[in-house]
């Protein structure tokens, strides 16, 4: 899209303050010839009341006007340095959409009730006419103070912005974009044909309820009217919905792409997850949140194209229905191991040691000094169910402090350090003194330890569940704690685990002797969790701005190079045979320059990524949409 499209003449009125600038001008002067001075808070403070008033429509401007300049003891050298400010304060859409700029200079039009002292550098920087620039001036002494502003200027006069625009007579269709009230009185008057609230900067709601149309930035502008823009898909209309308290590194990652977020501390049921995904295209979750068929088939969830699991465990979320959908999963692998490792070791020593009996009587009073009952874990035998990140790297730490590390695993693996690999789950269980479950979450897991798994054990032994709740047989493991045939036991996962924090914990074991309960919390540290908030949204926006699936759980794996000086064409199908040819029969057809093409599949999709050069017919898009076995399509640039 590097044409105009419009094909009838349409002018852009752009607002300058809050607008093309992130800030207002007028208050940053304030600011800055005020510093020092030790009323300064409050006459900057007094400044900002007037502008929003004005901004309002409370107040009539030329007062408020007249009411700020004269706050304001600021010299023609403040100005210089605002001018400097405001180089680095431009909007960040406008700053990235120079070239809509240049290419539309004739009919932008800023047209602002602050003074072109600042505002023409800036805007002329930018590419904006000078003589397209209509603002105040101010006035100075022979010192260089200002000392008032043109009165005669229609921009200090009440409706000015209105009676400025009548006097232009611009000829065609007049779109206003601005934050302000007076932004509005322009379509108000007739004058312009549409207003556009900018809400970029600052989001007025008095100014947002009289718009046409609400936009978060210039690209939405853009997009809304079919005009050349730096990016493809305005960002600002991309939702992310985050659930069960992610990171706040997580949110600012999305903000300053400028998407919109939402995050909420728990997590939502079926019901609830269908009302909240309307509309939302990256999906956050933990492991408290199922993902399943039902929330992906609605139709609120056809906007749905990424998914994080911001945890380990992906068994909460269905992975074949979202490839089918052709929407990406990805998680933190490794990003908490340790953080379950050490709660691991920390239980088997507090268990092994009965140090919450004791504990508990102390705060009762009782000095209770005794060794029974209390042992070193050195020399101990630790069996593993399961030997996957978590396994090996309790394995070896383990092993470290002196223990005689036992594993078993459905796949075959190779043992680290001096660990011994069991043939089967039954000869661990028979001959190991800790027993510490780290399975994966698959549906094929529910109870594997159950009555006939904790009788083959040996007696007074301890039982460790970090893995998930499903695995162990709860009612199971409360009669073998009653037995004594398990003497104590730490479990952090439960086959029901309350949604939020407000609702009540509900399991049998409840208030059995030496049960360490934990609320999901293994991979809770705050180095995990840090650690978790960078790096799955740093897959979600590879993903989003380049495609890239690298790590991700159930998607062709690939890592693509940046984009340079093309548009890249995505294109998720079906995995069945010839895609690739008509894709290129596409290209071949309306003869398009391909720069470059990356092709991966699965068993049942396929990922097909052209980067092609920009010039080419908008038909291809709707053909390469169009065809057979599409799932999904969309461009990136
Ligand atoms: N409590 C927490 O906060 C917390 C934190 C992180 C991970 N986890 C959970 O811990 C578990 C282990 O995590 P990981 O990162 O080591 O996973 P992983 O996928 O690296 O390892 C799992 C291992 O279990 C093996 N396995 C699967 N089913 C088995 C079975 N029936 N019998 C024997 N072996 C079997 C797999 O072959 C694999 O080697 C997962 O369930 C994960 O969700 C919990
Ligand atoms: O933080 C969570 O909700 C899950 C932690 C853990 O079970 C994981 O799978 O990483």
């Amino acid at each position: 899209m590097l044409t105009k499209t419009a094909e009838h003449q349409v002018n852009f009125v752009i607002d300058f303050d809050s607008t093309f600038t992130q800030v207002e001008g007028l208050d940053e002067l304030a600011a800055i010839a005020l510093a020092g001075n030790k009323d300064s808070e409050k006459i900057v403070g007094e400044i900002k009341a007037i502008t929003d008033k004005g901004m309002l429509g409370e107040i009539g401007f030329a007062d408020s006007l007249k009411a700020r300049v004269a706050l304001l003891p600021a010299h023609r050298d403040h100005v210089n340095t605002l001018i400097e400010f405001l180089m680095g304060k431009i909007s960040d859409s406008f700053a990235r959409n120079r070239e809509f700029i240049s290419m539309y200079r004739e009919n932008i039009y800023i047209v602002s009730s602050g003074f072109k002292d600042f505002i023409v550098p800036v805007a002329v920087s930018m590419g904006v006419k000078e003589e397209n620039v209509f603002a105040n001036t101010f006035t100075y002494d022979a010192e260089g103070n200002i000392i008032g502003y043109d009165e005669s200027n229609l921009l200090s006069q009440d409706k000015g912005k209105v009676k400025l625009l009548q006097a232009l007579q611009l000829e065609g269709d007049v779109y206003a974009i601005g934050d302000g009230y007076t932004d509005y009185e322009l379509r108000e008057s007739g004058l312009a044909n549409k207003f556009f609230a900018f809400i970029e900067n600052v989001e007025r709601q008095k100014v947002v309820e009289k718009a046409d149309e609400v936009v978060a930035s210039l690209d939405e502008f853009l997009y809304i009217n079919g005009l050349s823009r730096s990016q493809s898909y305005p960002k600002s209309k991309i939702k992310v919905l985050l659930l069960e308290n992610v990171h706040p590194k997580a949110v600012a990652a999305f903000k300053n792409e400028g998407f919109q977020v939402e995050l909420l501390k728990g997590a939502l049921d079926e019901e609830e997850l269908i009302e909240r995904i309307k509309g939302v295209s990256i999906l956050g979750l933990r492991s408290k949140t199922n993902l399943t068929k039902r929330v992906l088939e609605h139709p609120n969830a056809s906007r749905l194209m990424a998914v994080g699991a911001f945890c380990i465990g992906t068994n909460q979320i269905d992975l074949a229905e979202c490839e089918r959908r052709g929407i990406a999963v990805f998680n933190a692998p490794y990003s908490n191991t340790r953080s379950v490792v050490e709660l691991a070791i920390g239980e088997m020593i507090m268990l092994t040691r009965d140090i919450f009996t004791k504990s508990n009587k102390m705060h009762q009073g009782v000095w209770d000094k005794s060794a029974t009952n209390s042992y070193e874990i050195r020399g101990k035998k630790l069996g593993l169910v399961g030997y996957g990140s978590i396994g090996t790297q309790l394995s070896v730490i383990a092993e470290a402090m002196g223990m005689e590390v036992y594993f078993y695993d459905a796949v075959d693996k190779l043992a680290l350090g001096n660990a011994k690999k069991c043939k089967t789950l039954e000869e661990l269980l028979s001959i190991s003194d800790f027993i510490s479950m780290h399975v994966d979450g698959r549906k094929t897991n529910s109870n594997i330890i159950g009555e006939k798994e904790f009788a083959m054990m040996k007696d007074n032994v301890i039982f460790i569940n970090l893995s998930r709740g499903h695995v162990v047989d709860i009612p199971a493991l409360v009669n073998a704690l009653k037995s004594g045939k398990v003497w104590g036991a730490a479990v952090d996962v439960f086959p029901y685990e309350p949604k939020t924090n407000d609702e009540e914990f509900m399991n049998e074991l409840r208030s059995l002797p030496r049960v360490i309960l934990t609320p999901h919390i293994g991979g809770s540290t705050e180095e995990a969790q840090a650690n978790i908030g960078e790096f799955v949204p740093s897959k979600l926006l590879q993903f989003m701005n380049n495609g890239s699936t690298y790590g991700s759980v159930n998607f062709p794996e690939l890592q693509l190079p940046a984009l340079e000086d093309a548009h890249r064409l995505l294109h998720v199908h079906q995995n069945v045979p010839g895609i690739l040819a008509k894709i290129n029969g596409i290209f071949a057809k309306y003869n398009v320059n391909i720069k470059g093409q990356y092709l991966k599949t699965t068993n049942n999709i396929g990922y097909v990524i052209t980067d092609v050069a920009k010039e080419y017919a908008d038909e291809i898009v709707e053909e390469l949409k169009g065809l057979d076995n599409t799932i999904k399509f969309r461009m990136l640039y």
